[in-house]
């Protein structure tokens, strides 16, 4: 996975998500995923379906291996099916994403191998994911971009400064919810985000 902009979307159901994704794809998006715990494949297809015509930008699904195969790949957690069978089942040009709760993951070499990125899942608290795990802080961020051979993004909690200092960190990308979709202006928010993915690079 080539994080160009180091800003990635991750969808919730509020009304208008699809507008909002695609106006959010207009500041400059890497990748997006579509992440409704309620909808069924159909549902999430057909979301996914909509944003992917009008974005221009990949888009994958959470969790779901055959709503997965109808766009360009799939995020998974630790609960979820492991990266090795998601590969298997969708091929090599998938996009896979794995979450890392916890640094020791990065001992399954071949889990970790089968993914284009790891995310950092959660480096701050958010009331986004109410049963997310322990958050793992910039030190997070720091040991698991240290170990990994793929990119890294950071999500939770994301913000402006939060940003910058997780890329500080050696993300080389930030996903957001709520920053995004709660914005009154998503594409600026997803331009500012951009700029604060550069600021961090070069700090
Ligand atoms: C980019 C990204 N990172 C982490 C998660 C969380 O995945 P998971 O731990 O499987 O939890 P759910 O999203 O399934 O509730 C994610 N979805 N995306
Ligand atoms: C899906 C997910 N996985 C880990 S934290 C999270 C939610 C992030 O939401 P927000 O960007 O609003 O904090
Ligand atoms: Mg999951």
């Amino acid at each position: 996975m080539n994080f160009t902009h180091g800003v990635y979307l991750v969808t919730e159901p509020v009304d208008g998500i699809t507008d909002i994704a695609v106006a959010a794809s207009r500041g400059g998006l890497d990748l997006i995923q579509v992440r409704d715990k309620t909808a069924s494949t159909a549902q999430l297809v057909e979301i996914a379906g909509m944003i992917r015509s009008r974005a221009g930008v990949p888009v994958i699904a959470n969790d779901d291996l055959d709503a997965a195969a109808k766009v360009d790949g799939i995020h998974v957690g630790v609960t979820d099916i492991p990266p090795t069978r998601a590969r298997e089942a969708l091929g090599a040009e998938a996009i896979i994403g794995w979450s890392v709760n916890d640094i020791a993951q990065l001992d399954d070499v071949e889990q970790v191998r089968a993914c284009d990125y790891l995310a950092v899942s959660p480096v701050w608290a958010t009331p986004t994911k109410p049963d997310h795990e322990a958050p793992l802080g910039l030190e997070g961020v720091r040991a698991i971009a240290g170990r990994s051979p793929v990119p890294v993004v950071a999500i939770g909690g994301i913000d402006l400064e939060r940003a910058a200092e997780a890329v500080a960190a050696g993300a080389d990308a930030v996903a957001a919810v709520s920053a995004v979709t709660r914005a009154s202006d998503p594409h600026q928010v997803v331009r500012a985000l951009g700029a604060a993915v550069s600021r961090g690079r070069i700090r």
